[in-house]
């Protein structure tokens, strides 16, 4: 670690030294003959002039006119860097763009230097053109990318641009991200994400950034890289081949996270060589399609070179960390490389600033744990006369919003709702994804014209009003990493009823907060009568318990939790601190430093 130690030119890191802020890592960094210049150097503050954020107070000083003085030192905190396909609001077809998202604002709040990158698939208003451009390699040409930039909450938000991600996307931020429609993926999506991997590894080099009040100029090479799923996997891989041997980047470090192992990035053998990977690489992402059983001809897969060649692989939860160990069914055929490797699961939090009763700008009527019982009622009525249902706040409403794939099993609730719907209940189904789900949705208003409906839609203001207005929210996934449905309900008094896989377990708790309907099986080809049954025997379970004493208390209790970002960042910043990457420090506890980011910010 270079140390200079002059009177205000005290530096542990020189990405934190820049128009006269000094930083001090730590107290005894700091020396007796050190003079105050309050102004130039904005790090130190006058005792009750104004509070520093995240910052600590580490003593009092005599500064040059005799005032005494506090002063205060940031916590020197991580250079993060957040890499992902999507990054909500901005992009988002389901939770990766969620985390990427969410994540990052609690990380910056807890004073760390917090980027992320991610491609400009749209004119997004709020981001500028910072005129940065480089000139990277995809396949046999040379490519040149653009960065665009805004600070939102706290973060530095990059946005990639080149027409690969742009043409392809226009005015369509929630869709047609990986492919034209649900199940088809773009031909160049190699391409296009190599690009993404290069480009996020140049950003904390190129990028002079001075938004932040706490920080500016580049963020340097000592850096956590976090890459989110298959698309992001190659980073590593460049950042060994690449940039290691030319001396860059000597300390910085790749946690992968792993949001859902069921896309995997799987190619053809020959693809390698798009990829401009040297060949002592081929091994990590040598694969053959089913283990059990190997079908013929090799293939490469990105995930599992993403988690052979980072230096920590996370999940989403503790449970699902489990699960992905615990067999080829469940491990999607990498459990035995994941075993290997060693995973660590961290529950994600969920947008405590999006998803808030109070404040959402979604409902009509706004509400807390002491008025949902008369709120959440007006809503319903607001939510059945949105969908055509007929309006009574009487009958208990069931929610279901998710993306129409087999792992969400929408598939498994169209077969049981005949097994239920006789009964005093309304459903609604909300999603989007493969077109034989989205029929299946259309159909349920002509099946139960006055019981159901299905919205084949994405739809950010519906989704607030079903959880808002719905007694229930039901997920019946196959498999679910984390799932954040649950999450986003539970602030609303929205009863989760969940199968009894990966995340679900861990934050849903039988008769507590919700209802567990057992794991359902994982094969995605058929739906397993004994599935049907246990969807419709735990919702005949909860309608029974619905309007009674123990139903207002499971309320209370789902409303009582604290389920934002807050914690999990906490768990967070411990992984990506025992990296051990020069310079890095513990943050501190803060608060977040914006409000939300609009809902839409992508011109259409
Ligand atoms: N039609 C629609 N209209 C409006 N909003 C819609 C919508 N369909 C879905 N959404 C929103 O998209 C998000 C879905 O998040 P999930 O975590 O439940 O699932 P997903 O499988 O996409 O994420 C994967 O990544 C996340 C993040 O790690 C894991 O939690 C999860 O288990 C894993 O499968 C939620 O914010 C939800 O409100
Ligand atoms: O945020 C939602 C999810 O987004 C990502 O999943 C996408 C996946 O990474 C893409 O590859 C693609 O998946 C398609 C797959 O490639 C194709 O072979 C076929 O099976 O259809 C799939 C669906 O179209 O799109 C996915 C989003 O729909 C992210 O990786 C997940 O973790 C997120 O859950």
């Amino acid at each position: 670690m270079a140390t200079a130690t002059t009177a205000w030119n005290c530096v542990t890191r020189s990405s934190r030294v820049n128009n006269g802020v000094a930083i001090f890592a730590s107290k005894s960094e700091v020396k007796a003959s050190d003079r105050l210049r309050v102004g130039k150097v904005q790090m130190v503050v006058h005792e009750g002039l104004r509070v520093v954020h995240n910052a600590k107070v580490i003593g009092a000083r005599k500064a040059q006119n005799g005032n005494s003085r506090k002063l205060i030192v940031c916590g020197a905190g991580m250079n993060l860097v957040f890499v992902g396909a999507e990054c909500g609001p901005w992009s988002k077809t389901g939770g990766l763009g969620d985390v990427l998202g969410g994540l990052p604002p609690a990380m910056a709040a807890n004073g760390h230097r917090v980027m992320t990158v991610s491609p400009r698939y749209d004119q997004y208003k709020d981001a500028w053109d910072t005129e940065v451009e480089v000139e990277l390699k995809a396949g046999d040409k040379t490519e040149k990318v653009r960065f665009f930039h805004c600070y939102k909450r706290g973060v530095d938000r990059v946005f990639v641009d080149h027409p690969l991600f742009l043409e392809k996307v226009w005015g369509k931020t929630a869709s047609k991200i990986y492919g034209p429609v649900a199940g088809i993926d773009y031909q160049d999506n190699q391409i296009r994400f190599s690009l993404l991997c290069q480009a996020a590894l140049e950003a904390p080099r190129v990028l002079n950034l001075n938004s932040s009040e706490y920080f500016s100029g580049p963020y340097g090479e000592d850096v956590v890289f976090i890459a989110n799923d298959w698309h992001t996997a190659l980073l590593s891989c460049y950042l060994k081949s690449m940039y290691q041997p030319a001396g860059l980047y000597l300390s910085a470090k790749v946690a992968f996270c792993i949001h859902n192992i069921a896309y995997q990035g799987r190619f053809a053998f020959a693809d390698f060589a798009l990829l401009n990977l040297p060949d002592e690489f081929k091994s990590s992402f040598d694969f053959i399609d089913g283990y059990d059983k190997p079908v013929k001809g090799r293939k490469i897969n990105w995930m599992k070179a993403g988690i052979l060649e980072s230096d920590k692989v996370l999940t989403v939860s503790p449970y699902y960390a489990e699960e992905l160990v615990s067999g080829p069914a469940k491990g999607v055929e990498l459990d035995n490389i994941i075993r290997k490797r060693g995973i660590q699961g961290i529950v994600n939090g969920m947008d405590a600033q999006e998803w808030n009763p109070m404040t959402d700008k979604f409902t009509s009527v706004k509400y807390d744990a002491t008025t949902v019982m008369s709120a959440k009622p007006l809503i319903k009525e607001a939510l059945q006369a949105e969908v055509g249902l007929p309006v009574d706040k009487n009958i208990p409403v069931i929610g279901f919003i998710g993306r129409l794939e087999e792992q969400k099993g929408s598939d498994i609730l169209a077969a049981a709702i005949p097994e239920f719907i006789d009964q005093d209940v309304q459903i609604i189904v909300l999603g989007t994804g493969k077109k034989v789900m989205e029929k299946q949705l259309d159909e349920l208003e002509t099946e139960y014209p006055l019981k159901a409906r299905g919205v084949a839609k994405f739809n950010v203001k519906l989704a607030h009003m079903i959880i808002a207005g719905a007694d229930f929210i039901i997920v019946p996934s196959r498999f679910e990493p984390c799932g954040l449905i649950q999450l986003q309900a539970m602030p609303y008094g929205c009863v989760p009823i969940v199968a009894s896989t990966g995340g679900l377990v861990d934050t849903v708790k039988e008769g507590y907060t919700g209802f567990q309907m057992g794991a359902f099986n994982v094969e995605c080809e058929t739906v397993d009568p004994a599935d049907v049954t246990a969807i419709a025997t735990t919702v005949t379970r909860a309608l029974a318990v619905y309007g009674t004493p123990a139903f207002s208390e499971m309320i209370q209790n789902c409303m009582a939790q604290e389920l934002s970002w807050k914690k999990p960042a906490k768990k967070w910043e411990d992984t990506l601190l025992s990296l051990g990457v020069e310079g890095s420090e513990p943050g501190v506890e803060g608060e977040e430093v914006a409000p939300y980011a609009k809902e839409n910010v992508a011109t259409p």
